[in-house]
């Protein structure tokens, strides 16, 4: 191979790279031992250059957009959850749409693939056709479920189904793999485990999962549902979003593949290392780097640099690579923020800037960031780490907390977004998270907790009243 190769991902190595790093250089070493920082950054990556997104709300189909616009892109597909969003595609233009200051700008070229169905119901898992368990009215369906799960127990395990059904873009190349070599996930953190269980079988030890949604705990939960053993998990990176984007609700059933950027953001993203790695990092010392952090860039799959080299270069996307540590700085800051925003606005039904020059709301806020702010700065991940009781002190939480209530002041949160459009919030990952980590110290979370449970009550009495379950009085839309 030349020495200044076409790299799969339309990047030339750097003159000098060696294609395989496991052949010895002029000096006798192996290059792996001998590459700068520079060599690795611009290195070839050994992977296919499929992007695979799951989730297509509002970021999903701002990246995707995205991605598709950079020079030479990769080829992009969404994964579709419903039949609906499938037959929509079908039937419409075939191309998503990003308005940007009130420029609209198409984009086509996407392949599309729904995914299986993932029922559950009385805890068993339904095949595919498999009709519902509340269909016959002579079986309860709790007995129906008994039934299949011993007739399952002797029968030979479903096969699992790579795409339900599969729309390429035109033009596209004949070959198509069923491997997710590169996933960057978007969906809500709380329905992430049921929708990767679904791709699960198509995800290896070599793949990259790029998760980029709000709140915490999402990686944990994944890792004990669906990857547990640790040898054949996949990698993982982790980004903060803080790009604004909506689909306006009369455009949403008109065409889902639109969506209004309406602020522009940045994206801070870094790899994940693997638990192992993190519990032995000297077994990563390959260089002279006397800094843990830059050592482990030395282990990093092909699938990750390829992917975060693949978001670093999409301008739009603003899209920056960090350490581990300061990522998780960088969470636990957007964290904070989210834990009193996005209840605070859900229990008074209003948008971000009502939380401004109101001292009720601001007692309440101050009781939320103490209790936040210790369990923060209790963190065992977090000591030895300097400036951390002053980054996360409880003044500076508020001083954050008004100033994005401020520059969001005419934004209706995502979590009263999901109240009001009867979906599951997302509490349990921001709130739920604090609480969580607070009970592992010994710091019981009172406030977060109550605001949490308020929050899912709430949301709970939001979906009864659509389904009609209540017969509430119309309100005075005068006292709304
Ligand atoms: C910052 C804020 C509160 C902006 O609306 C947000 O991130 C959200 O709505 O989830």
């Amino acid at each position: 191979m030349d020495a200044r190769t076409e790299s799969t991902e339309g990047y030339r190595s750097p003159p000098g790279f060696n294609e395989d790093p496991s052949t010895d250089n002029m000096e006798g070493q192996t290059l792996e031992y001998t590459q700068s920082d520079m060599d690795r950054q611009y290195a070839s990556f050994q992977v296919p250059r499929r992007v695979h997104i799951l989730g297509t709300g509002s970021i999903g189909k701002l990246v995707a957009h995205s991605i598709r616009g950079i020079a030479n892109p990769p080829p992009v597909t969404l994964l579709l959850h419903k039949r609906a969003l499938l037959n929509a595609w079908k039937e419409g233009s075939r191309q998503v749409t990003v308005s940007d200051d009130g420029n609209e700008i198409h984009r086509k070229g996407f392949d599309v693939e729904l995914m299986p169905d993932r029922r559950v119901q009385h805890g068993v898992e339904l095949k595919d056709g498999q009709a519902n368990l509340h269909d016959d009215p002579d079986v309860r369906p709790h007995r129906a479920a008994k039934a299949l799960q011993n007739q399952d127990a002797t029968e030979e395990p479903a096969k699992p189904v790579a795409y339900k059904e599969l729309v390429r873009a035109e033009g596209a190349s004949d070959d198509y793999d069923d491997t997710i070599h590169n996933l960057i996930v978007t969906t809500k953190a709380a329905y992430t485990v049921a929708a990767l269980a679904v791709i699960k079988h198509r995800l290896k030890s070599s793949s990259t999962i790029c998760f980029l949604q709000n709140g915490m705990g999402v990686i944990e939960e994944v890792n004990e549902k669906i990857f547990p053993d640790e040898d054949r998990r996949p990698n993982y990176m982790q980004g903060v979003i803080t790009h604004g984007a909506n689909v306006p609700p009369e455009l949403a059933a008109r065409n889902p593949y639109y969506v209004v950027h309406a602020g522009h953001g940045t994206i801070s993203l870094s790899l994940i290392p693997s638990p192992s790695a993190k519990a032995n990092p000297a077994s990563l010392i390959r260089d002279n780097s006397s800094n843990v952090e830059d050592r482990e860039t030395e282990r990093w799959a092909d699938s990750s640099r390829y992917l975060l080299r693949t978001l670093t270069r999409t301008p739009v996307l603003c899209a920056v690579g960090f350490t581990p540590t300061e990522l998780l700085q960088l969470q636990l800051e957007k964290l904070a923020v989210n834990s009193v925003l996005n209840p605070l606005t859900v229990l008074l039904d209003a948008r971000n800037g009502s939380l401004l020059y109101n001292f009720a709301v601001t007692r309440t806020l101050r009781l939320l960031l103490a209790e936040t702010s210790l369990v923060i700065r209790s963190l065992p991940e977090l000591q030895n780490i300097p400036n951390v009781e002053t980054r996360f002190s409880s003044q500076r939480l508020e001083t954050l907390v008004f100033s994005v209530a401020n520059t969001t002041r005419n934004n209706i949160s995502s979590m009263l977004a999901d109240v009001r459009g009867g979906r599951q919030t997302e509490a349990e990952y921001i709130n739920g998270y604090i609480v969580k980590r607070g009970e592992e110290m010994g710091i019981k979370c009172v406030v977060n907790y109550a605001i949490m449970q308020t929050v899912l009550g709430k949301s709970m009495l939001t979906q009864r009243e659509a389904r009609g379950e209540y017969a509430t009085e119309p309100r005075d839309p005068s006292e709304i």
